[in-house]
């Protein structure tokens, strides 16, 4: 029997790995970084286009931070090159790699105002005052905070901050700006808000991005390209719209949170499961594997039509309700999503249909 991992790319769904990226300014090339015996990344190959915005997604530890600081030149490779702009770094110190740094806390300097933290850069690079005073000027204008250049740190809200270290890692003109966790601190819809401001900013100035966030709306709402990583390695990499609709592995699934996996042997245009026959999209590979059904896909029908199943909890998602079944006959638990005025109550007896175009065959 041939396994779905064999016949990927072989006339299944296709399976979400990023087209390659023209005209790099960025471009890893089998780096590896190692901490003791376990590498912290492992052999990652990735290329970031000029204007591109690239998003980092893991779980903690899976080396996102690690990859973020050997592009800074905070950290050094073991194996591999970092190219920026086609340009060989190893040896090149952070400060000459044109790269702008913000990270999760910040880091301003409180004992200097607003302008006194967006010019740092400046200062560094030897700019004169005039040229430090127009673009602090500029660069608070457009990060929403015209005229706060007098102002102390201390008395800045933690959005306010955030656009201030925004402001400074812009000012010296990085060719490539990187974002950890940029707004990890900040409450949800102060978040929200942000990212979209930041992707207008980005857009407007034309920069190049790449940020880590453990925060998948975040990532999703930012990024042109979404990368996710698992345990030092690329699992997937594509548009988000593209990781989301096809996850390629179970890894990936569950890390966006669809938990519907389940064992499958596929023939034809459909697969047999614990939960009985499911139907899969023309074309997918056949034989035995891992399958996914998107809660979108988990239909309520009477008792008499489908799978029979219980409900066994309810969550309210805003505009839906995502509902937790439990198989009658055994088998893992399904996710439903649910209209809020068609969600059955807690204890109810449903039956369950699947919609081949919400079906997922993962590679292994
Ligand atoms: N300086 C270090 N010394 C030893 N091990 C390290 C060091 N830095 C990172 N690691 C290890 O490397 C792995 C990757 O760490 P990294 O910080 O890159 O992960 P991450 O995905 O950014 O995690 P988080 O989301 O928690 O910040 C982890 O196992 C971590 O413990």
């Amino acid at each position: 029997m041939t396994d779905f991992a064999d016949r990927t790319g072989t006339g299944g769904p296709p399976v979400a790995d990023a087209p390659p990226v023209a005209d790099a300014l960025l471009d890893l090339e089998g780096v590896t970084v190692r901490f003791g015996a376990r590498p912290a990344l492992d052999a990652v190959d990735l290329r970031v286009a000029a204007h591109e915005i690239v998003c980092v997604l893991g779980p903690s530890g899976s080396g996102k931070s690690t990859l973020l600081r050997v592009v800074a030149g905070l950290q050094t490779a073991d194996a591999g090159r970092v190219l920026l702009d086609g340009a060989d770094q190893v040896g090149v110190p952070v400060h000459r790699r044109g790269v702008g740094l913000m990270f999760q806390d910040h880091q301003l300097f409180p004992q200097r105002d607003v302008a006194g933290n967006v010019a740092f850069g400046l200062r560094m690079r030897g700019a004169g005052r005039t040229e430090q005073t127009l673009r602090v000027e500029e660069l608070l204008e457009l990060v929403g905070l015209p005229g706060a250049g007098r102002r102390a740190v201390a008395t800045l809200s933690g959005g306010e901050q955030q656009r201030v270290a925004l402001a400074r890692a812009l000012a010296p003109r990085p060719k490539l700006l990187m974002l950890d966790e940029p707004l990890g601190q900040l409450d949800r819809s102060l978040r929200e808000r942000l990212v979209v401001e930041l992707r207008q900013l980005f857009a407007q100035l034309g920069t190049t991005v790449l940020a880590v966030t453990h925060d998948q709306g975040e990532a999703f709402a930012l990024a042109d390209r979404v990368v996710v990583m698992c345990d030092g390695r690329i699992a997937q990499a594509g548009s988000p719209l593209d990781v989301w609709q096809r996850p390629a592995s179970e890894f990936v699934a569950r890390f966006l949170g669809f938990d519907n996996v389940v064992a499958a042997t596929v023939s034809g245009e459909a697969a047999d499961t614990v939960w009985g026959k499911v139907p899969v999209p023309a074309g997918s590979p056949q034989g035995a594997g891992r399958l996914l059904v998107r809660p979108a896909g988990v239909r309520l029908v009477p008792v008499a039509d489908g799978l029979p199943c219980t409900v066994f909890a309810r969550t309210f998602r805003g505009h839906h309700v995502a509902v937790q079944l439990r198989p009658a006959d055994g088998g893992p638990r399904l996710e439903a999503e649910c209209p809020l005025r068609d969600a059955p109550a807690e204890g109810a007896d449903v039956g369950v249909a699947f919609a081949a175009d919400e079906v997922v065959l993962l590679r292994e």
